[in-house]
């Protein structure tokens, strides 16, 4: 122990040198040596804690960092190679929710033709996740990379356009539902008002993209003038994911007067097929017809039978891609406008309308096996009577031309179906 040391922190009393001639004077230095000794413990311990506590924080966010699906020279090493395009006067698009039903079919399809895609998607709960993994291992199998993450990470965002140059966004996160916005109204805030941290990268990113984005025909809400264009009123929704969709709508604009970023929404009436979504009635029937149970079939006022206008997967991304082919180039870079930009909405619908019940009638078909029909009255949950598309616009401006009828199209979605889950998957075998 050094001299000073030795002073500081005596091993025993008597070590500590005092004048032995003047008792008081040695219970005063006594008394003043154990009180800054103390003093000297207590400064010891509190630092001691101080730096456990800042260690802490320090791997807690390392630990945030380091435990991030995303980063690192590997990492960017794929990003670039997916959004690699591999044909003249192609396009580098970064799809979000690509692990969702309509992300996954226009991420194949665009890969398929040249495009570079990267998928962005948070894989989150709201229907069973492994059936957006197995759409990840199909799109991984087509050289699509996949980025694990949120459109609400902003972070992650600035990351993939610092690495690739996007010329094109295509934007289906989403949470989608219509029913559902009643048990977690903030998922939808979430999500789809989460479009606005999207905007936010796209309109700093130098160049711009192009913006081509998911609304939904449930923005028409309480509109009865049919088939629905447009141009019709859309501020009446039904429910929070009309209200949402619709925001998204305006959000849009604001970007687009604000920044000239060029934006297309797409308004889809139904979208279904194969790889759709479990949440979606087409999808809970044929489960509950193979497995012996009821379906419960709404049927709207007056005992009119609720209708839609189903739109078949293949169709709806022929109009994505058009809208992808045809959308004007943003005007704006880091985040100041240089001139207007386009604006567009398109319905993307299949304009033939068919009630719930004939819906039920052609799985019945399919699926060589009756339903066990629970007919009720519409609770008022956010659903509207019927949906019907005029698709004259997008006709006009992008060649959109639906192809598929209800018929063709669930006879589809029913092999599909089949294939994945297998025909006895839960059926109830008597
Ligand atoms: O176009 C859209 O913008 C939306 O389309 C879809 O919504 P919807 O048209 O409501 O589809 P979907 O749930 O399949 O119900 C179909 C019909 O079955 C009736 N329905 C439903 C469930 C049930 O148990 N019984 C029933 O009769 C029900 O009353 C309805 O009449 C998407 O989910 C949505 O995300 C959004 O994209």
């Amino acid at each position: 122990m050094s001299l000073l040391e030795e002073e500081l922190f005596p091993s025993t009393p008597g070590k500590f040198k005092i004048d032995r001639g003047h008792t008081m004077s040695r219970h005063f230095h006594r008394c003043f040596a154990s009180t800054s000794t103390m003093f000297l413990w207590a400064l010891f311990l509190i630092a001691l804690t101080a730096s456990y506590l800042s260690f802490q924080s320090f791997i807690d966010s390392g630990s945030k960092y380091f435990s991030a699906s995303w980063g690192g020279i590997q990492w960017e090493k794929q990003v670039r190679n997916s959004a690699q395009i591999q044909r003249s006067g192609g396009m580098s698009v970064l799809v979000t929710g690509a692990a969702g039903f309509v992300g996954t079919h226009v991420s194949l399809a665009l890969k398929k033709r040249g495009d570079g895609v990267i998928g962005l998607d948070n894989f989150n709960n709201y229907y069973d996740p492994s059936l957006k993994r197995a759409r990840k291992s199909l799109l991984n199998k087509r050289g699509i990379y996949i980025v694990e993450g949120d459109v609400n990470d902003a972070r992650l965002l600035t990351k993939l356009f610092d690495v690739v140059a996007f010329t094109h966004v295509m934007h289906l996160a989403a949470q989608a539902g219509v029913r559902y916005a009643m048990k977690n109204p903030h998922s939808y805030v979430h999500s789809n008002i989460g479009l606005v941290t999207l905007l936010e990268v796209c309109k700093s990113a130098n160049p711009q993209p192009a913006i081509v984005w998911a609304s939904s025909s449930s923005v028409y809400g309480l509109n009865e003038k049919v088939p629905f264009s447009e141009s019709d009123r859309t501020d009446q929704p039904a429910s929070l994911y009309a209200a949402t969709k619709k925001a998204g709508e305006e959000i849009t604009h604001t970007y687009n007067h604000i920044y000239g970023l060029s934006i297309t929404g797409l308004r889809f009436f139904t979208v279904y097929g194969p790889w759709g979504r479990p949440d979606m009635a087409y999808f809970s029937f044929t489960r509950n017809i193979l497995q012996g149970k009821p379906i419960t079939i709404y049927r709207g006022k007056n005992g009119v039978d609720l209708a839609r206008d189903f739109t078949f997967i293949d169709d709806i991304v022929k109009g994505c891609v058009g809208s992808l082919d045809t959308a004007g180039k943003s005007t704006g870079s880091g985040g100041k406008k240089r001139g207007p930009a386009q604006y567009r909405i398109f319905n993307l619908g299949n304009t033939s309308p068919v009630t719930v019940p004939t819906l039920v009638s052609i799985l019945e078909k399919h699926l060589k096996m009756k339903a066990k029909r629970n007919i009720v009255d519409m609770p008022g949950n956010g659903d509207v009577p019927f949906t019907h598309a005029n698709i004259s616009l997008p006709r006009r401006e992008l060649g959109y031309k639906p192809t598929t009828d209800l018929q063709t199209g669930l006879k589809k979605f029913v092999k599909w179906y089949l294939a994945y889950y297998g025909y006895n998957r839960g059926k109830v075998v008597n």
